[in-house]
């Protein structure tokens, strides 16, 4: 199954992708521990964290495989970087901005969430922003550009003046690459409306491009990348609201294994 990376006796955790993240603050320390949960689970060699001494001990308590940094160390040896989730642009310290801007500058593909959207006209490798509703809007305003009334038409806008593919998240979620060629996923359930599931979106990317850095160059092939994975988290959110439950988002990220292992089978 394409981009979904299995390993063979040549490979270790390097050679499978070592995935960046700086995500997570003393207010929203619980995005950082969901997306680091959901890359892990979308199979990855490595996740190394770059956070405030609380979303460590968090992420640790969760996941002891995590290798973490303070935000100062030097952010080096990845393949792929995942920003934003759980930050307020606001809020944000000098540290913490210096940390995104480098990660944005050094080349190497980005994914962008929530809190670093603002700071995606400055990255120089390729890059996936996932936007809901209203930080598109946000964007859009941000660059001067008309917010479009269609949803797929203002991610299209997005997409060619940052030069990125733009994950617009929703019941229908549209990836829109930045020639404008798009690509809609209609969510396999509603029970997605609740808390975090964005937060758990964006590790899943971030895991599947850490994975595939070489493919992030051609943007057909990132947002084809983001498809299949807006596509998994559907299924792995259904997967666990089987029945029509109420679901919490860490549930989602724990049916990521069994839906891969689904798709790999067929
Ligand atoms: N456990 C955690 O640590 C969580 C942290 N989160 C983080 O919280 C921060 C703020 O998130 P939000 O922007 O959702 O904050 P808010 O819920 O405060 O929403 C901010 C604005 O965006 C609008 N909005 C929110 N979700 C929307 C959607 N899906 N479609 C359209 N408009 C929407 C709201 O109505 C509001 O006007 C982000 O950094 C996010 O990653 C959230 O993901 C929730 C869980
Ligand atoms: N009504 C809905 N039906 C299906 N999927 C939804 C619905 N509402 C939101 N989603 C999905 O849930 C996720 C919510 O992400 P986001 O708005 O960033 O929330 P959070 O910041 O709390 O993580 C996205 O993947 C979005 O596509």
């Amino acid at each position: 199954m394409q981009w979904l990376r299995v390993p063979g006796s040549d490979d270790d955790k390097r050679s499978m992708g070592v995935l960046g993240v700086i995500t997570g603050s003393e207010r929203y320390p619980g995005a950082a521990v969901l997306g680091v949960e959901a890359a892990w689970r979308t199979g990855i060699g490595m996740v190394r964290l770059w956070a405030p001494r609380r979303v460590q001990d968090l992420v640790l308590a969760r996941r002891p495989e995590t290798v973490c940094h303070a935000l100062d160390e030097p952010a080096d040896g990845v393949d792929a970087w995942l920003l934003g989730s759980g930050q307020d642009a606001r809020e944000r310290d000098p540290a913490l901005r210096s940390a995104l801007l480098e990660a944005l500058a050094a080349g190497a593909p980005c994914v962008v969430d929530a809190g670093a959207l603002d700071l995606v006209p400055g990255h120089a490798g390729p890059a996936v922003v996932t936007p809901h509703g209203r930080e598109l809007e946000r964007i859009l305003e941000q660059l001067g550009a008309p917010v479009e009334a269609d949803a797929r038409m203002r991610a299209a806008a997005a997409a060619a003046a940052l030069d990125a593919v733009v994950v617009a998240k929703g019941a229908a979620t549209h990836v829109v690459e930045p020639s404008g060629a798009a690509t809609t996923v209609e969510a396999a359930t509603h029970r997605l409306a609740t808390a975090g599931t964005g937060d758990v979106l964006a590790g899943m990317l971030g895991a599947l491009v850490a994975a595939n850095p070489d493919a992030t160059r051609e943007s057909e092939r990132l947002a084809s990348i983001a498809a299949l994975g807006v596509a998994l988290h559907g299924q792995a959110a259904a997967a666990a609201a089987e029945g029509d439950r109420p679901i919490a988002a860490l549930d989602v990220a724990e049916h990521v294994p069994a839906v891969i292992a689904a798709r790999l089978e067929r």
